[in-house]
């Protein structure tokens, strides 16, 4: 279809209601499937929850293997607790009045289907700094943020509850939306599927874009919290965090910072440009983000682990390569697609595609098709290595972020291909490697 319509425009020039109305076949008409189909869409949101339930309970039994028999879960009292509700609820006014607040830029987002470009706020990094005070004050008075240990059974099922809310009133109101506004992936006309994929690419309450806010700040910023309030259980039992406690923390932190820093980054990231706000991305953002990124944290208060300050070294070194391949890359293609003619990309060799955009050939592009992948997996395995190798469950993340990274790369793949066609096939014979030189 994309291709039928790209070559329409080069021969003749439809006029604006024509092109809408293209699109609008195009939007209803979309049968291409992913994530396993219907059958994928159907399975996925009731294997997810289950799977955040073991893994937290796992983690927290004695023998946390992720090859026994699931231990049962936690009895319902301490399944709910009328505290974590309230907690979550808080925390999201919280990081809504932060997002609205009128600091920082405000960026344009890329060129949607009906030619207009959506405004956002880049005030991520002032949201996070401000929330790191109001926690330091709250620890200051007292708070014994360590508690979170107790109640990560019932915010993790608070979570998992409004995440299935809010994917509900997203389906929902998408049917008032102008077929404009839908994402060409999520909207079939199979509910389960649409409501998985998501029907809306942009929703929005006002100024106020939800898919946006929730991809960098409640979940992101969560997540941290989380850790640090395992290191302060940790301190609370032990005396003091251990060094592979200390390290777990930075390391994550460095990472949730960098992407806050580099917030307009996420505006041409897939999740933005191409996929619908459904029970995905809201149960990724919402849930697992914050409950599965984070058990590292969690398994190194009921199993602590002593690590030699040379191991300690080893990690940090690793886990620097991993950023610095991670952060030089993507800003290399962010400033690139930004503006080509920037003295530290002009130089690079690149090859024209017909749309006009350029792909780059060498620099970080010209060792693998994804470079920014290959650093991101050696961060996550600096995470989990001061875990030990003695469980298998600290490196489920990695296990987990392959497979998604393998998926992902599939996905975009096809995306470029149909985008870029031929000029896609010269970079793939010119960088054959995908994400791993000379191996994958
Ligand atoms: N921690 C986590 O859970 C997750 C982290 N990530 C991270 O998010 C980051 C963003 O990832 P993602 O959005 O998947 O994809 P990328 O940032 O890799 O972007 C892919 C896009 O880049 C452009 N591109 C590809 N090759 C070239 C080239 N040679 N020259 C110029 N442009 C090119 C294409 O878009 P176009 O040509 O249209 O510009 C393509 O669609 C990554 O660092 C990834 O590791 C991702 C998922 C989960
Ligand atoms: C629940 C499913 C099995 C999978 C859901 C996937 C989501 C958890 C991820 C999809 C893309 C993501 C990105 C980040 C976090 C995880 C999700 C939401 C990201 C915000 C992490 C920080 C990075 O610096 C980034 C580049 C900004 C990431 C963008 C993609």
């Amino acid at each position: 279809m994309e291709v039928w319509s790209g070559c329409l425009s080069n021969f003749v020039l439809p006029s604006r209601n024509t092109e809408m109305k293209l699109d609008k076949q195009r939007s209803r008409h979309t049968t291409e499937r992913e994530f396993g189909g219907t059958l994928g869409a159907t399975c996925i949101p009731v294997l997810l929850p289950l799977t955040v339930l073991y893994l937290l309970s796992v983690c927290r039994s004695p023998g946390a293997s992720l090859l026994q028999w699931p231990p049962p879960l936690p009895p319902t009292s301490q399944l709910w607790d009328p505290v974590a509700p309230m907690l979550l609820l808080g925390w999201l006014a919280l990081q809504s009045f932060l997002y609205m607040l009128p600091v920082g830029k405000v960026a344009e987002g890329m060129v949607l289907r009906d030619g207009s470009r959506l405004k956002y706020p880049i005030n991520g990094f002032h949201s996070f700094c401000i929330s790191a005070i109001l926690l330091g004050l709250t620890l200051w008075l007292g708070m014994p943020l360590g508690y979170l240990f107790e109640l990560l059974f019932p915010l993790a099922v608070c979570s998992m509850g409004m995440s299935f809310l809010l994917s509900l009133y997203l389906y929902l109101r998408s049917f008032w939306a102008p077929y404009q506004a839908l994402s060409l992936g999520g909207n079939t006309g199979n509910p389960l599927y649409d409501f998985f994929m998501g029907r809306e690419l942009n929703p929005r309450i006002g100024r106020f874009d939800l898919k946006y806010f929730c991809e960098l700040r409640p979940g992101l910023m969560g997540w941290v919290v989380i850790n640090l309030a395992m290191l302060m259980k940790e301190v609370e039992l032990r005396g003091s965090p251990s060094f592979a406690m200390l390290l777990v923390n930075v390391f994550q932190l460095l990472y949730v910072m960098d992407a806050l820093w580099n917030e307009e980054a996420v505006l041409t990231t897939m999740d933005i440009v191409h996929d619908g706000f459904g029970f995905m991305l809201v149960f990724g953002d919402m849930a697992w983000v914050p409950f599965t990124y984070s058990l590292q944290a969690i398994f190194l208060v009921i199993h602590p682990q002593s690590l030699s300050a040379i191991g300690g070294i080893a990690i940090i070194a690793l886990n620097g390569m991993g950023y610095y391949i991670f952060r030089r890359s993507n800003s290399q293609k962010n400033q690139f697609r930004r503006d080509p003619t920037h003295p530290s990309v002009a130089g690079l060799e690149t090859i024209a595609t017909a749309t006009g955009k350029r792909l780059l050939v060498s620099g970080w592009w010209g060792l693998v098709r994804h470079p920014n992948y290959l650093g991101d997996l050696l961060m996550a395995t600096a995470w989990s290595l001061p875990c030990g190798v003695s469980h298998l469950l600290p490196y489920f993340y990695i296990i987990y972020f392959t497979v998604l990274l393998i998926h992902r790369e599939a996905r975009d793949e096809k995306q470029c291909r149909r985008k870029y066609g031929l000029a896609w096939d010269t970079y793939c014979r010119r960088v054959p490697y995908r994400i791993i030189p000379y191996i994958y």
